[in-house]
């Protein structure tokens, strides 16, 4: 059933020279689902997911959004979802309000739903007293909050966010949890990659580990995390600790 599925993405395969980033990974979004991707350092989040959004062509395998193939139909696949890359690079000679105006009128939105769009979304995200600052002089969490704003001003059916509260103070965290559990109560669907686990198991509906390029567990995080925490549960798929109680000696 498509309609009942945000993101499909099935057999994806990605090398970079003889290191497989990404193993043929099968994954299934569930619209009106919040979905959290976690994995050690290295094991293939954001390719996958820039591989999801159109950003990085896989070397195999099909990414479907809302039933829209990303590869065959980009256009109508990418009116679907909003991103927030990882490191995201964006015109940053522009202020955050010039930011906002250009990518709206780019995706064809009508100006004046763009001016009412932009005052909405900088009011909501904090973001208004920096609106004539220029991105290049924003903090790493400001990036993400007007990132974040870029991601929803075209109004998509799913989000795609790698690491969005990374660098983001507790206050935007919260202002951000609350933008997104509204965006899913209301239909949307989030896919979100994270290295918190509380923050996943707070907030995510479903989960799936990611390791060495392969989906090792997933599905609804109770099943996922079983009778533990998340933490635990992941220590646990993802094949124990190193502990960092060995070598070092000369720290001491
Ligand atoms: N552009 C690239 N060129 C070469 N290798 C790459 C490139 N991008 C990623 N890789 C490799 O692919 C693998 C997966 O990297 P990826 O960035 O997807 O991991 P991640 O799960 O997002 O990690 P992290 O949690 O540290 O951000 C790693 O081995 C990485 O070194």
């Amino acid at each position: 059933m498509t309609e009942g599925v945000a993101l499909r993405l099935s057999r994806l395969y990605k090398t970079f020279g003889s290191n497989i980033a990404v193993d043929h990974v099968d994954l299934e979004v569930p619209a009106g689902s919040f979905f959290g991707l976690v994995g050690p350092n290295g094991a293939g989040k954001t390719t996958s997911l820039s591989m999801a959004v159109g950003l990085l062509r896989p070397d195999g395998g099909t990414v479907t959004i809302f039933g829209v193939d990303v590869w065959d139909d980009p256009v109508r696949a990418k009116a679907l979802i909003g991103v927030l890359p990882d490191g995201m690079s964006m015109p940053e000679r522009l202020t955050g309000r010039e930011l906002l105006t250009y990518m709206g009128l780019l995706r064809g939105i009508p100006a004046r739903t763009v001016t009412e769009r932009t005052d909405e979304l900088l009011a909501v995200l904090e973001l208004t007293d920096a609106q004539h600052k220029l991105v290049i002089d924003y903090s790493a969490g400001m990036r993400k909050k007007i990132g974040l704003a870029v991601a929803l001003l075209h109004a998509p059916r799913l989000l795609v966010l790698d690491e969005p509260f990374a660098a983001v103070d507790p206050v935007s965290a919260s202002t951000i949890r609350t933008i997104l559990q509204r965006f899913v109560t209301s239909g949307g669907a989030v896919i979100l990659s994270s290295h918190v686990m509380a923050l996943v198991e707070q907030l995510c509906t479903h989960v799936a580990v990611i390791t060495r390029g392969r989906v090792v567990a997933a599905g609804p995080v109770d099943l996922v995390r079983g009778a533990t925490s998340l933490e635990e549960a992941f220590v646990h798929i993802v094949g124990g600790r190193t502990g960092g109680g060995e070598g070092l000696s000369w720290l001491a």
